[in-house]
């Protein structure tokens, strides 16, 4: 297991006819909304736009009560670097959203490449399933709903969302600001705490949070103040401010990032990388090229190239929908996993056939000893392998909330889980998936779930 989110595991895995490349495998209890489908029609997508920040998938799919998505393999999200970096500096790379909005942006939600690998040098998106299109068939931008339910990730969300207003692609920019004071600062004081008290928060600790950033931080505040629902970002005018945060720090593409081999920090990352090949190794990556810094003598942004806050007040945001094309998202419970007709008694010991199963464990090398008994963080030793989860606190990072189980009690913290035995069918491999609890009480199924990964056409 290399990750665990809210609502489901991301497992390495090996096809078992080539065994020496890895790939990962995101598998979640399926329920009425296949978030995983969203996740895969995205990937599907972006891999048009043929960037090297894309993560490719390889197949979608369902077994008995688990979705699926096998997908070309990353490493440590900049959640687990910047645990593991002590002075925490990350580097943000460039990224743009033409239709969709993520409404998920949080460092666990980005991951470098494979330690060890061209792509170390890159940062991927993770985690479409948020994801929402912003326009509809005519590509008009779709009206903006009177209320919005709540999506995300309560510390990286912005006020707007708290207050439930319709997410737009400013609001993916606030949760990047937020990560960026977080990364820069350490922490966020409102890590923590409740949506009320971390709301309370953000309004009142905003500026002396940005007092001890670069200035450039405080830019981008003002400017997003200024952004609405329709308002489309200048993403030049964003870009041209974080690059600027790259120059005044004396930041060049050809440096040694700080995990790799001649960073500072690379005697803590040498042993993590990568020893077996994983899809997608071979690119060459050229940061130069990539980045496109500025050339000297552009543009230099000034506070005064800003509104202050009070001197701009946003315009409310127009019309919002009556009845639209929306899609409509309720907040509350998620329905009970669908029943699952009896699990099958057959077992065999047959050998899987050449191609048709992908093993739920990399039989060659033991990445950790990690037992999911309980969601007490569990301490993870890596002791190899391309990723690594560095600190293996996976339950203690801030989740997602989609539909969100617990509203009613006004109770912010995850909902507990348990852990359900996944069994090949064909084969004796076995994974414990935690499960939410509140998807195994009640009418949901108990029978243990099953997962299988039929062959590639
Ligand atoms: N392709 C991949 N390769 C390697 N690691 C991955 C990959 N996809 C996800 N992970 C790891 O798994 C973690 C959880 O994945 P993801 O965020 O997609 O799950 P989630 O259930 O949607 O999580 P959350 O509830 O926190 O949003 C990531 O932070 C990352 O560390």
């Amino acid at each position: 297991m290399i990750g665990k989110g809210g609502y489901g595991v991301v497992y390495e895995v090996v096809r078992l006819n080539s065994p020496n490349t890895r790939f990962a495998c995101k598998a979640e209890l399926a329920l009425a909304h296949n978030n995983l489908k969203t996740e895969w029609d995205l990937m599907t997508l972006l891999k048009e736009s043929k960037s090297k920040h894309n993560i490719i998938g390889v197949e979608l799919g369902s077994e008995r009560n688990f979705n699926y998505i096998v997908m070309h393999l990353v490493g440590p999200s900049l959640a687990d670097l910047r645990k593991t970096i002590p002075n925490k500096v990350v580097l943000i790379e460039k990224f743009r959203w033409r239709l969709f909005i993520h409404r998920d942006v949080k460092p666990s939600n980005f991951a470098i490449g494979v330690l060890g690998t061209e792509e170390e040098k890159l940062v991927h998106v993770l985690d479409f399933g948020l994801c929402r299109n912003m326009f509809n068939k005519s590509k008009e931008l779709r009206k903006p709903r009177m209320k919005a339910p709540f999506r995300g990730t309560i510390p990286y969300c912005s006020l707007n969302i708290h207050q439930r207003m319709e997410p737009g692609r400013h609001d993916d920019f606030w949760s990047l600001l937020y990560m960026m004071i977080e990364f820069h600062l350490s922490d966020l004081p409102w890590e923590n705490m409740t949506k009320e008290n971390t709301k309370k928060e953000k309004e009142t600790k905003i500026d002396s949070l940005l007092a001890r950033c670069p200035p450039e931080f405080q830019m981008i505040r003002c400017y997003l103040l200024t952004l609405t629902y329709s308002r489309e970002p200048d993403y030049v005018k964003l870009r041209g401010v974080l690059c600027q945060i790259m120059t005044s720090k004396k930041f060049t593409p050809d440096m040694p990032l700080d995990w790799q081999v001649g960073g500072p920090h690379d005697s803590i990352f040498k042993p993590l990388a990568a020893v077996l090949k994983h899809k997608g190794s071979k690119k060459k990556v050229n940061l130069t090229e990539l980045l496109d810094l500025p050339k000297p003598g552009s543009k230099v942004y000034m506070d005064s190239d800003f509104p202050h806050p009070g001197e701009l007040e946003p315009p409310r945001d127009e019309s919002v929908s009556k009845s639209d094309d929306t899609i409509i998202e309720k907040e509350g419970p998620p329905p009970a996993p669908k029943p699952v007709s009896k699990p099958p008694t057959k077992t065999t010991t047959e050998p899987p056939k050449a191609g048709t199963t992908v093993s739920i464990k990399p039989p060659v090398i033991p990445r950790s000893t990690i037992e999911h008994n309980s969601l007490k963080p569990v301490p993870v030793t890596p002791v190899g392998g391309a990723h690594s989860t560095l600190t293996g606190h996976h339950s203690q990072k801030p989740r997602s909330i989609r539909r969100q189980p617990h509203l009613k009690s006004g109770n912010d913290s995850v909902k507990p889980m348990t852990v359900q035995t996944m069994k090949h069918p064909t084969t004796t491999a076995t994974a414990k998936i935690p499960v939410p609890a509140h998807l195994t009480s009640g009418t949901g199924s108990t029978a243990a779930p099953v997962m299988h990964i039929p062959p590639q056409k």
